[in-house]
Parts: structure tokens; C-alpha cells; sequence
């Protein structure tokens, strides 16, 4: 049978709390909501079952297949029937008990066929406004992933990886039709670079971006800038929404995606000849 050439992907905007159960149990309701809805490919927050923060990684973190949120997923993926991306949980490692902030994807059957741990790490001093250190209780991830689906391959990423444009680009290269990242921007980052950065994404690769933040929780000592997007491969937003609980859909076209790339044909045109290492120093 040939593959579809369209399909619905859906991003939740989950409100989280500081009870994990109460976490998976909204995630799987609204899974199943997505799926109803016709998504065959959902898609989570960022620290969805867990408060987004270094003090809370270690009480939080879950051995990866072996823990409560992995069994929830799989089991919601598999009764709704669709591919889900279950935006990331701190993940313990063992034997080493590293920490990391990982994404898991699972298949319509609930298998999980990708994991993902956050590359960049989020580390920043904005004076005045905003300093945060990933990196003062998380391991950064060293792989890139990507996983196979019926309607083509898709790239993840984990919030700040999407600040770096060449991943998303070895995704596009490796023949990813969408990059989509779980994320949790901020009161001071979100209105400066959240939108634009999709945007930027979508257009520097031709190729859908789909972003998931949490809903905002003005209590928590972390604030979720919300505003989960759909990109498609003209920069152009399909969905989006505020700072509350909510559910946004959008049609992933496969056509379209091949007439943008062949009306503005970049993906062939591109010097790599002038530019095969980019991480090489500038020499005159
Ligand atoms: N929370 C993040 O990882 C990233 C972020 O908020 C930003 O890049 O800004």
C-alpha cells in the first residue's frame, strides 16, 4: 500500500503539577482526546509528568524502559493508536545514576523505537531576568535521533537544541519531513525567540516544526511561556495557541512540503563545498 501523504499531528499542551500521577493520567485522557480527533502523531511537553527545575531532576527521574512513565506511554501510544512523542522526563541511568532530560517515542503498538536526550543544555545568565543551569544536575545526551514512521522520517529535539541550527539541518539531510521539539521556553525567552526560532527552523530546512511547552503555572518557580506551534515548511504557522491547557492540530502534507522545496530549491542548492566544516576556524 503507498504511504499517505498527509496525516494529522497534534501537540498537548499539558497543565503539570507537581503529583506525577495525576501528570500520566491527564497525558493519557488527552492522548486519547488527540487520537479521537484523528492525530497519528501526538506529541508532549517538556517535563510533562514533573516540575521543570534542577531541584526537582533527582526526585523526579525514572529509569528508561523501566519506570511508571514509560509503561503509561506505551500503553496510551498503543490505545490510541498512534506515534507519540513523549516530550521528556529527567531519566536516571544505571549503573552510573547520571541524570539526563530525555524524550522516549513510541509506535502505534506502544513500542518505544527512539529516545532522546537534550543535547544542548540549557545554561544561561540573562541579568536581571533569567539565569539557568541544566548542567548543574543533567548530562547532556551525544546522539541525534530520528525515527521511521509510515509517512516518513521525523527529527527530535529537546527545547534549547532547537537554538542550533545544525541539528535540525543533519536532521532535514538524513530526510526528516518535521523536526519536532518538546519544549519549555520562558517569560523572558519565549517573547523574544520561541515563535522565530520555529520559524527559522522551518524555513532554513524546508520541512514541518512542531514545538510542545507545558501550560503556564504562574506559581511554579519555573514559568512555561506556553504557545505551542506548528510550523510548516514555508515558515508559515498552522496552530498555535496561548498559555492555557490545550490541544492543536495540523495537517503534515507531504505535496506541499515537495512544492515548497522544489519552488524555492535551497536543499539543492546549497555550497557545501564552501562550507564542509562549519566548526573549522575561519582562515583569510
Ligand atoms: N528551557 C530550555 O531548554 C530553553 C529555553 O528556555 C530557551 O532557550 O530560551
Amino acid at each position: 500500500m503507498a504511504s499517505p501523504s498527509k496525516f494529522k499531528i497534534s501537540c498537548i499542551q499539558l497543565a503539570v503539577s507537581s503529583d506525577k500521577s495525576l501528570n500520566l493520567q491527564n497525558a493519557k485522557n488527552k492522548i486519547l482526546e488527540a487520537s479521537k480527533n484523528g492525530a497519528k502523531l501526538v506529541v508532549l511537553p517538556e517535563c510533562f509528568n514533573s516540575t521543570y527545575g534542577v531541584q526537582y531532576f533527582d526526585r523526579f527521574a525514572e529509569c528508561i524502559p523501566n519506570g511508571e512513565s514509560v509503561k503509561t506511554l506505551s500503553a496510551a501510544a498503543k490505545e490510541a493508536n498512534v506515534y507519540l512523542i513523549g516530550g521528556s522526563i529527567p531519566e536516571r541511568e544505571e549503573p552510573s545514576g547520571k541524570l539526563y532530560n530525555t524524550c522516549t517515542v513510541y509506535d502505534p503498538e506502544g513500542n518505544l523505537i527512539a529516545k532522546h536526550r537534550k543535547v544542548h543544555l540549557f545554561d544561561i545568565d540573562i541579568p536581571g531576568k533569567i539565569t539557568f543551569q541544566e548542567s548543574a544536575t543533567l548530562n547532556s545526551g551525544n546522539s541525534l535521533t530520528c525515527f521511521d514512521t509510515e509517512y516518513g522520517k521525523i527529527g527530535v529535539g529537546i527545547c534549547y537544541d532547537i537554538r542550533f541550527p545544525e541539528m535540525a539541518m543533519i536532521a532535514a539531510r538524513r530526510g526528516c519531513i518535521a523536526m519536532v521539539y518538546p519544549g519549555a521556553f520562558n517569560l523572558t525567552t519565549g517573547p523574544l525567540h520561541w515563535e522565530l526560532l520555529q520559524r527559522a527552523r522551518a524555513v532554513d530546512n524546508q520541512f514541518y516544526v512542531a514545538t510542545c511547552s507545558p501550560a503556564r503555572d504562574t506559581s511554579a518557580s519555573y514559568i512555561a511561556w506556553g504557545y505551542s506551534t506548528i510550523v510548516d515548511p514555508n515558515g508559515q504557522i498552522l496552530a498555535t495557541t496561548d498559555h492555557k491547557e490545550d490541544i492543536i492540530y495540523a495537517d503534515i502534507d507531504l505535496e506541499h512540503l515537495k512544492t515548497v522545496r522544489q519552488s524555492i530549491p535551497i536543499y539543492n542548492q546549497r555550497r557545501f563545498d564552501l562550507y564542509p566544516n562549519v566548526a573549522e576556524n575561519f582562515k583569510e
